[in-house]
């Protein structure tokens, strides 16, 4: 009876209708400056650990709720000064929060928070996607360049191996020469020069990349040289 209602449906409704939750595939990748937003993990375990990691930059901002704590999980939130609170838990730990992640492996508990969580809150669930409104991307990261990938759930796994052979395609001074063309484009943005000069300089250093800091100096001299700087 059931396979005779499914084979009316496409693939995403099969879906909605397994999982009783309505599916919106719409992400939109976005860079998150997340100081001053409370954000609460939910769940002591692996996946806990793994999101508390890409949090970190906003630390202060952060409360673990769990009764218990993986030991490499207890070491991080020791070394970072993260704040836990040792409970199971409660509306009252996450009806303030904007961004709540949920990492806990008991259901009840995931299902209570999905009910009972601020409609203007982000969260991230990490037993069923689909059930909230977040997805964290695995990412590159060198220095200021960060590349994100989402297979959008389809495979974190393929997401991994992606990630590998675009890093393994990255030159290693990939970092420093990210560094030099911040600085020479703020510098290139101060020259009393055309805006075309400007966009050929800004093209060239990207086109004719220089990986060597001595050549990047050399470059930085001979471009100050030959300009009139605005003050
Ligand atoms: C990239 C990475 C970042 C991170 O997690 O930090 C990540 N998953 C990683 C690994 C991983 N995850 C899982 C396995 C076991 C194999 C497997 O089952 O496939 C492995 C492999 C491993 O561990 O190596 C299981 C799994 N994953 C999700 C569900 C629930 C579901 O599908 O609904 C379940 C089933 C849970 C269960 O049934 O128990 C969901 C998500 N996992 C996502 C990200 C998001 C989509 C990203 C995308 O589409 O690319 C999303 C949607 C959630 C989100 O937004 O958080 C990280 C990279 C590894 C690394 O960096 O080491
Ligand atoms: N998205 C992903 O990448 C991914 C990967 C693997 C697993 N998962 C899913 O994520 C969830 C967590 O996985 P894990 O490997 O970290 O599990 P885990 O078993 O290692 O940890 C679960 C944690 O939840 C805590 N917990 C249990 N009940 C709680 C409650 N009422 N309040 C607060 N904390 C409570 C436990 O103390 C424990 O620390 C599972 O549902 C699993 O299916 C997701």
């Amino acid at each position: 009876m059931i396979f005779c209602q499914l084979a009316c449906l496409d693939s995403i409704s099969i879906l909605q209708y397994i999982l009783g939750v309505e599916i919106n595939m719409n992400y939109l990748p976005l860079f998150l400056n997340l100081q001053n937003k409370q954000i609460v993990i939910i769940g002591g375990g692996q996946v806990a650990e793994r999101r508390l990691i890409r949090l970190l930059p906003f630390k202060e901002n952060i409360t673990i709720v769990s009764p218990a704590l993986d030991k490499s999980l207890r070491q991080l939130i020791e070394l970072h000064n993260v704040y836990w609170l040792q409970t199971t838990c409660q509306q009252e730990h996450f009806k303030k929060a904007d961004l709540i992640v949920i990492a806990t492996n008991d259901p009840i508990t995931n299902q209570y928070v999905l009910e009972n969580a601020p409609t203007s809150a982000w969260i991230n669930a990490a037993h069923q996607a689909e059930a909230g409104n977040i997805h964290f991307p695995i990412t590159i990261q060198k220095g200021k360049l960060q590349i994100a990938i989402s297979t959008g759930g389809a495979s974190p796994i393929l997401a991994k191996k992606l990630k590998k052979s675009l890093e393994a395609e990255l030159p290693d001074q990939y970092e420093q020469y990210i560094d030099f063309l911040f600085e020479a484009r703020q510098l290139i943005k101060q020259l009393n020069i055309s805006v075309a000069t400007r966009k050929q300089l800004l093209h060239e250093i990207v086109e004719k990349p220089i990986y060597s800091k001595k050549d990047q100096q050399v470059w930085f001299e001979k471009l100050k040289k030959t300009n009139v700087m605005h003050d």
